[in-house]
């Protein structure tokens, strides 16, 4: 097998992981739609190449937990479908790490837009 076929195949499995998380999971599906209003509202108000970095952060970092909370919610029903404290552990803190990352998410959106939104309803 050549690398390019090894490239390829490693790279449709990622795809196929993202397509899963978009079509199982509702909060994933959640995190795309605000992902494009914020681009949306990024290239409305003109925001400049630091603050597209720091949006383009967030949006990266929280797709990429709601990805890994995903994955772990697969593992720990394959290996527990019954309940278990540790289960609940598992699923409850990677559910936290999205919580903060989307928090983080916020903030930053609000520090960004929120002088701006400011300004636009005043000259309303
Ligand atoms: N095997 C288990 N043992 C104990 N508690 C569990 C178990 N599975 C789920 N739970 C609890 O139920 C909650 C909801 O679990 P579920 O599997 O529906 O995932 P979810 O976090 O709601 O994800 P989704 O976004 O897919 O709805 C978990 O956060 C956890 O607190």
């Amino acid at each position: 097998m050549d690398w390019r076929h090894n490239w390829r195949r490693t790279f449709q499995a990622a795809i196929d992981g993202i397509k899963y998380a978009y079509t199982t999971q509702r909060n994933m599906r959640v995190h795309v739609y605000a992902s494009l209003i914020v681009i949306l509202f990024g290239i409305l108000l003109g925001v400049d190449t630091s603050e597209w970095l720091w949006l383009l952060l967030c949006i990266t970092v929280v797709i990429a937990a709601e990805l890994m909370n995903t994955a772990i919610e697969a593992v720990v029903d394959m290996v527990m479908p019954d309940q278990h404290p540790l289960a609940k552990i598992a699923k409850d803190t990677a559910a936290g790490a999205v919580l903060v990352t989307a928090a983080f998410a916020v903030i930053t959106g609000a520090i960004i837009f929120g002088g701006r939104f400011v300004t636009l309803i005043g000259t309303l």
